[in-house]
């Protein structure tokens, strides 16, 4: 069996080499060439632990290449695995499934009888189903459409794809549920909990297991507004409540809020598409759920603009972490850089430093200020935010950052610092949630 993956970013590059990994030969095909190109000298374009390895490996072999000929694909696979992206529409809640219809539409001609074209990526649910009609107009006989959604998180997308939770395969029929076993066998098939159903259930389980997450995050936000009025302690809650296995301690960390470059777009998606169906109310919460989280940024706009005595104007700012989260270089809707941004709008001198995600967060955000260490951004600064949570910020030594900065005050937007530390150094530590 070949396999194709059309798609080369953060998922497909990814699935690409972990398919290698299982021993296929595989085809990636892309239509950035500059991509294409990295990722065919073995070297992976963006950041992500463990990847390289894998990817050199496999392209050393010769068990993976890449193209950017969809024609080249078809001739190739047996079966295509798309994991194209779908970004938020512009001026839309919606998703953008524009390179999904263009992916399947540019291979259809080309594909073999009998191939399997897999969506992997994150779609309105119907999307599969329209695109399985689309598919049973070709002239060419037995071509099948399933949908295989993927649960991989950033930075720690290798382990996550080599082994996963659960499968989840929506397939039309047993022919396409034996291919999927077959691709799968081993050793990520070999126990790992097998979810066979129909195409629409499967789109479904992606968009609501990102929708649960999200809705956990702002909940326990919302719990550390709650704290914040009273002066309790949200990371003791969230560790009380944690404990009941029916609640469970995951994504029960308050702060800055959720990102990146799925989350967000995928709980608006979901209920733009939840509308769409008429069942919008039943998913309203959903709005609110990003309605909290959008607050986060505010609410950390606002601590970093207090202990400076209301004015930003002038003031030197040094913002620790730009990635929506540790492990990756990702900036897609970062609360980090948004803040840095806010703070920057509101006349302050901001200056970003990140361990690895500067180059990305500058060609989003050029006209911050950025640093190639913690030490050169916290120079000279009225007040620092550490906003992601790098090792190398959270063990950071409070008398070392208090011995460059102007003045002691310190947002930290992730509950990641020992604030009795940093207090005990002379610091003034503002927190979400604790006291
Ligand atoms: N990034 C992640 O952690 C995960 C992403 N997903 C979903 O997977 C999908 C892809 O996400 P990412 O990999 O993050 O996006 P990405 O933007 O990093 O990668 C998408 C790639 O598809 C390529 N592409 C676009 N149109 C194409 C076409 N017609 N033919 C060939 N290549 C084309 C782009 O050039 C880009 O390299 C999205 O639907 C996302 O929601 C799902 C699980 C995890
Ligand atoms: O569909 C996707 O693309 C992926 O989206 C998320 O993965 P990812 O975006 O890589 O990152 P997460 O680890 O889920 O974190 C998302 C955001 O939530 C924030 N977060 C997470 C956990 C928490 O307790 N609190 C919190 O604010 C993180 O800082 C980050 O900004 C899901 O966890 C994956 O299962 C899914 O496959």
């Amino acid at each position: 069996m070949r396999i194709s993956v059309i798609g080369c970013g953060y998922l497909g590059a990814t699935h690409a080499a972990a398919m290698a990994e299982l021993g296929f030969e595989v085809l990636g095909v892309d239509i950035d060439q500059a991509k294409l190109e990295a990722l065919a000298q073995g070297s992976v374009p963006f950041f992500e632990p463990g990847l390289e390895p894998l990817l050199k490996t496999h392209v050393d072999a010769g068990r993976l290449r890449f193209s950017t000929s969809l024609a080249e694909a078809g001739a190739f696979a047996d079966v295509h695995f798309v994991c194209v992206n779908t970004p938020q529409r512009a001026g839309s809640q919606a998703a953008d499934v524009s390179y999904v219809d263009a992916a399947f539409g540019g291979l259809a001609p080309h594909l073999r009888e009998g191939a399997v074209v897999v969506g992997k990526s994150t779609v309105p649910v119907g999307t599969a189903a329209r695109l399985a009609e689309l598919v049973a107009g070709l002239a060419v006989d037995g071509v099948d459409v399933a949908w295989n959604p993927e649960f991989l998180r950033e930075g720690k997308a290798v382990t996550d794809t080599l082994h996963p939770d659960r499968l989840v395969f929506g397939t039309p029929s047993a022919r396409v549920e034996a291919v999927l076993r077959e691709v799968y066998a081993t050793p990520i098939g070999a126990g790992t909990p097998v979810i066979v159903t129909d195409l629409a259930t499967a789109e479904l389980v992606k968009v609501s297991a990102n929708a649960f997450l999200a809705t956990k995050i702002s909940y326990i936000n919302a719990m550390a507004e709650v704290c914040d009025a009273v002066g309790a302690d949200v990371t003791v809650l969230a560790d009380a409540i944690g404990l009941d296995k029916r609640i469970g301690r995951g994504f029960l960390n308050a702060g800055l809020g959720f990102g990146g470059g799925c989350l967000p777009k995928d709980i608006r998606a979901f209920s733009a598409r939840a509308g769409e169906l008429g069942v919008g109310s039943a998913v309203a919460l959903l709005r609110e759920v990003d309605e909290i989280n959008m607050r986060q940024r505010q609410r950390v706009v606002d601590m970093a603009t207090a202990q400076l005595g209301g004015s930003l104007l002038g003031r030197r700012v040094a913002v620790l972490g730009a990635a929506f989260k540790p492990e990756t270089d990702d900036v897609r809707d970062s609360p980090a850089l948004n803040v840095a941004a806010a703070l920057h709008l509101k006349g302050a001198q901001v200056t970003v430093y990140d361990p690895v995600a500067v180059p990305t967060a500058r060609r989003m955000f050029p006209t911050l200020g950025y640093a190639s260490s913690w030490e050169q951004a916290a120079t000279g600064a009225d007040v620092v935010l550490v906003l992601t949570e790098w090792a190398e910020l959270t063990t950071l030594d409070p008398a070392a950052v208090g011995a460059v900065v102007s003045a002691r005050n310190l947002v930290d937007g992730r509950n990641c610092l020992d604030a009795a530390r940093w207090r005990a150094g002379g610091w003034t530590v503002a927190g979400i949630g604790r006291p």
